[in-house]
């Protein structure tokens, strides 16, 4: 493997401030840990069922035919297997891999540099593919279909395009928008797979892995347990699972069961349903100063202490995507789902509860 060395590879999804223990975007420890955790084989690969099988098929028939396997799109959150999807695909292939992300590609001679390096059958690994450069966008259109580029040197009238051949390769792009690929560049993907947040059964699977591999001993209730706060996401329940065995070290035994689970998440304020502080902040805004909404982010935003931006991009995503928060033209709104998490009873008037809106909009 060979990360291109320009490779900053930025998290570009505001919604994933780093520092958060349920932040899905990758911090310095997961980095240094992950590649320890990686799945290898698609067959070690837990759950996305369907993309498993299908991508399965696309490999298996590339290898009999002894070409190189079409091109494939990646999409989903941060967080969700796709780099490792992409270093399976190369290990499956039996090919090598380059790691290289949009940001770093800001000129179409970054792109030229790194096609015109790669040997036959390599597989190409663009995470974030939605931020390259347009120039380098457009030159890899010609790459992926005729594995060709032409290089210009020279600028102006003297300007001249020299053809360059490539050898055939495949390329994974990776991004967790795929709505904004423009349409000529989401078409030369031979296959895209659309990746869903992982279920509980599945997270507990993955904790299960992790577990057995970072040596950590762990019952069946301890993993769910876990699992059951991680967001859907694979890299949370890792990172969720090391700070679980880091309480477990110290305060009890070192083994991992649910009240283990449960009261090192407690301290570090991860609740049942994976909200952190600030995810309860909010609701908590909304449902006792409120009374449920509807309420304006604005107010919202002043009433937590938080910035416009941190509530609307780091908390929100995921209270709408768990049903607890609605986003309405009159404003915020709670559902009865979050009366319920909270414990709280939502009065006559509260969304949900059947009687007039609240008054807080704007
Ligand atoms: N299906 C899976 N089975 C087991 N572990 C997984 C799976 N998917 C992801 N993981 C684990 O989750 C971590 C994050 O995965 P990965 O880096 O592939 O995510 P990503 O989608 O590429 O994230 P980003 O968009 O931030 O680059 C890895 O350590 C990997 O071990």
């Amino acid at each position: 493997m060979n990360w291109d060395d320009s490779t900053p590879a930025p998290a570009d999804d505001a919604a994933d401030h780093d520092g958060r223990l349920v932040g899905a975007s990758a911090d310095g420890e997961d980095q240094a840990v992950e590649a320890a955790l990686r799945p290898k084989s698609l067959a070690e690969f837990v759950g996305q069922e369907r993309v498993r099988e299908q991508l399965d098929l696309v490999l298996k028939a590339a290898l009999a035919r002894g070409a190189t396997a079409d091109h494939v799109l990646l999409s989903g959150a941060p967080g969700l297997g796709k780099t490792t999807l992409s270093m399976i695909i190369a290990a499956e292939m039996q090919a090598p891999i380059r790691i290289t992300s949009g940001p770093a590609i800001q000129h179409a001679g970054d792109l030229a540099a790194i096609l015109s390096s790669l040997q036959e059958g390599e597989v190409l690994f663009l995470d974030e593919i939605h931020r390259m450069s347009r120039p380098a966008e457009e030159m890899l259109y010609m790459a992926m279909e005729d594995f060709r580029v032409d290089v210009i040197v020279g600028k102006g009238p003297g300007a001249t395009a020299i053809p360059l051949e490539l050898p055939p390769f495949t390329l994974v792009g990776a991004t967790t928008r795929a709505g904004l690929l423009p349409p000529p560049l989401r078409d030369r993907f031979g296959f895209t797979a659309h990746m869903e947040f992982y279920d509980p059964a599945e997270l507990e699977r993955v904790v299960h892995r992790s577990a057995q591999l970072l040596d950590v001993e762990i019952d069946t209730a301890g993993a769910a347990e876990i699992a059951g706060r991680s967001r859907g996401t694979p890299r949370i329940a890792n990172r969720l699972l090391r700070r679980v065995r880091d309480y477990a070290q110290v305060k009890v035994d070192g083994v991992i069961t649910q009240e283990v689970a449960a009261a090192a998440l407690a301290v570090y304020e991860v609740d049942t349903r994976g909200l952190d502080r600030l995810d309860r902040a909010v609701l908590q805004a909304l449902l006792k100063l409120f009374g449920g909404g509807p309420v304006g982010l604005s107010t919202l935003a002043v009433a937590v202490g938080e910035e416009r931006e941190t509530v609307e991009e780091v908390a929100e995503p995921f209270l709408v995507r768990e049903g607890l928060l609605a986003r309405t033209p009159r404003g915020r709104i709670a559902t009865p789902a979050a009366w319920a998490h909270l414990g709280l009873v939502p009065p006559q008037h509260a969304p949900g509860a059947g009687g007039q809106p609240g008054l807080f909009g704007a």
